[in-house]
Order: structure tokens, then C-alpha cells, then sequence
């Protein structure tokens, strides 16, 4: 049986990492869910997707991913809402080569799926605007929209209002502590602040950059308040989402990886360029302006 089209997307779809440079829990919604301020930028660091069309309508994943069944990652939930929000009929062999770390506040799961949408509606020929897309986005998760529309934002609501702002890009220090932290318990958590002022973008880029959840990370989880403690002594630890990972800002590259090179040894560690545009975008780019060129590289 044949199943390829003549579309074979050839180079890999890169999906960035993101970090929160600062989280306000300023409500709760009756579903539950909270109102969130926050500003995310990405980081060089990615996740690397191939995507290979085939003609039968099928979504499979090649290769594991551990701890999440197929059907549930969120490479092939983002493949098919596409397919059912437009009747495509193609489908795709996807495989990721996974560098992120999971449940690790870094977003990698939700900006695989935002990768899947922006390569897919390239390669499937759907052509649903940036808004469509984002639109099929916000089911997969509150920060899939962010990473397809590729750009640096404040974001508020859940993270679906997102304004687009350019920020200094430093250098960061990520540390992945050894432990995973959930996203529901911490929400869930009694002491979570969850009344936290409104502040204005401005505020934000005169300094004000607290996390509130990070007392109650901090708490329940030992490894994150180690990680933080470590980082303080470079001039401030700050935790990403609801964690795990927590990072540092550095103006220079090799003041960063100084750092990394003395973090303790059961920590993993990287250093990251902060970006205020998505590498994703830059490759949609390139894909169309020369399709051939990548296909061969
Ligand atoms: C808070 C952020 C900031 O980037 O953290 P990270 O997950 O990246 O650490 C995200 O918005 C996370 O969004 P998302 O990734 O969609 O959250 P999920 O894992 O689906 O949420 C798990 C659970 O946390 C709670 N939850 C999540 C987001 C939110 N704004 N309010 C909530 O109350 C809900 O109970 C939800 O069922
Ligand atoms: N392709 C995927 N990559 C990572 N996680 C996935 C994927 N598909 C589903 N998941 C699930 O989503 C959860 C959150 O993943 P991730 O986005 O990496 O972390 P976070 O939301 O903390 O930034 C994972 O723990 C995993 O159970």
C-alpha cells in the first residue's frame, strides 16, 4: 500500500521552549481555571518535529514518548483537530525528537503542538490564517496559541489575549530540577495566591516579575526550592510557569555559561538566547520562499 503524497516536508520544524518571565493568578473563572498575567518569551532551545504527509488521511507517531500514550500526545490531538476543523483527507507520519523536558513549565508539549498546526497547514495546503489556527490552538492548551502566533507577548485571560511586545533578549540559565511539578496541584493548592493586583506591561518592564506561584513550588517541592536558592547567588532565580524549571538572566553569554558550568552536579542544566520571535516562524518563512532549498539540506 502507497501512502506518501508528493509532499515530504524533507528538514525538521523546530518548537521552541518558553519561558514566563512573570505569572499574576488575578482570578478564578467558574470552571475553575484561572486568570492569569503573564509574559512569555522563547528560548533557542527546541524540540525537533519531521513530518512526512501521507495520502490516506492517517495521523500516526512514529517513536515513543514516555508516559504518554499516542492518541493523547498532543503532536497527533493537533494533527487531527486540524484535519477535522478543515476535512482535509491527508494525514501525517510525525515524529519528535524531544529535547524539553516534560511537565517542566518550558511549554515543549504545547509548542509541539502549535508546530504540528503551523507545519501541517503548510503542508497539508489548508491555509487557515494565523487566527484559525490559534483558534484550533486554545483546545489543545492555554499556551498552543501563543506559540503559533510566534512572536513575544503579554498574555491575559488563560493566556488566549495575547499582545505582542519586544523585550530586551539576554542570555538565561535554565535548571531542570529533578522533579516534575503539576500544573492542576498547584493550581489546586489552598495557599495559591489567587487575588494578586492587575498590573500594566509597564510595570512589568520596570521590574515587577514576581511568579505567584512560586511560594507554593517552592514549598511542596524541595528540589525547585534547592534550584532557586543556587541560582539567587547569580543575581536571582525566578521559576517558569508552575515549574519545574527555574532560570536566570545574564546580559553576557559567558558570564551564563560560567554559571552552568558551576551548577551542582544533579542538576541538568543549559544556557538559552531569550527570542522574541518563534524559530518556527523563521522556517515557515524559509519553506516558503524556497521549499527545494530545505528539502535538500
Ligand atoms: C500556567 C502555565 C503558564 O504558562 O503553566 P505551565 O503549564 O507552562 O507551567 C500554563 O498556562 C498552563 O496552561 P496549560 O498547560 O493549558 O495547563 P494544563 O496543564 O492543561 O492545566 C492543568 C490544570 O491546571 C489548572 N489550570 C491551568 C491553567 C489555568 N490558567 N488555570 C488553572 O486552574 C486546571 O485545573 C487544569 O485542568
Ligand atoms: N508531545 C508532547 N510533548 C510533551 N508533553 C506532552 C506531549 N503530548 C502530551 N504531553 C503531556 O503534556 C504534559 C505537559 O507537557 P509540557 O508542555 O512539556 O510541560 P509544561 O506544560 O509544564 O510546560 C506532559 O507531562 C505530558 O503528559
Amino acid at each position: 500500500m502507497t501512502h506518501r503524497s508528493t509532499a515530504v516536508s524533507g528538514a525538521s520544524w523546530p518548537a521552541p521552549a518558553k519561558l514566563n518571565l512573570m505569572l499574576r493568578v488575578v482570578g478564578r473563572r467558574e470552571n475553575g481555571y484561572h486568570e492569569l498575567q503573564t509574559v512569555f518569551q522563547f528560548v533557542d532551545r527546541c524540540d525537533q518535529l519531521w513530518l512526512d504527509v501521507r495520502d490516506d488521511g492517517v495521523v500516526r507517531r512514529l517513536g515513543a514518548l514516555s508516559g504518554v500514550p499516542e492518541d493523547q500526545d498532543l503532536t497527533v490531538r493537533a494533527a487531527r483537530a486540524l484535519q477535522q476543523a478543515t476535512g482535509c483527507r491527508l494525514g501525517a507520519d510525525i515524529r519528535c525528537d524531544k529535547v524539553l523536558p516534560m511537565g517542566g513549565g518550558l511549554g515543549g508539549g504545547s509548542s509541539d503542538a502549535a508546530t504540528t498546526l503551523v507545519a501541517l497547514n503548510h503542508l497539508w495546503g489548508t491555509g487557515l490564517s494565523e487566527d484559525a489556527l490559534s483558534e484550533i490552538a486554545l483546545p489543545l492548551g492555554a499556551d498552543v496559541p501563543v506559540f503559533v502566533r510566534g512572536r513575544a507577548a503579554w498574555a491575559e485571560g488563560v493566556g488566549e489575549r495575547l499582545e505582542p511586545v519586544d523585550l530586551p533578549q539576554p542570555w538565561y540559565l535554565v535548571l531542570v530540577p529533578a522533579c516534575s511539578v503539576s500544573t492542576r496541584d498547584v493550581f489546586c493548592h489552598p495557599e495559591l495566591t489567587r487575588d494578586s493586583s492587575c498590573i500594566k506591561l509597564a510595570d512589568f518592564l520596570s521590574g515587577d516579575a514576581v511568579n505567584d506561584c512560586l511560594p507554593v513550588v517552592r514549598r511542596e517541592y524541595p528540589p525547585v526550592a534547592e534550584a532557586i536558592e543556587w541560582l539567587d547567588r547569580w543575581g536571582g532565580g525566578r521559576l517558569t510557569g508552575t515549574g519545574a524549571c527555574v532560570f536566570a538572566r545574564f546580559e553576557e553569554r559567558d558570564r551564563a555559561l560560567d554559571a552552568c558550568r558551576a551548577a551542582p552536579e544533579a542538576l541538568r542544566a543549559f544556557v538559552a538566547r531569550g527570542l522574541n520571535r518563534s524559530p518556527l516562524l523563521d522556517r515557515l518563512d524559509q519553506e516558503i520562499v524556497s521549499p527545494s532549498l530545505i528539502a535538500a539540506s
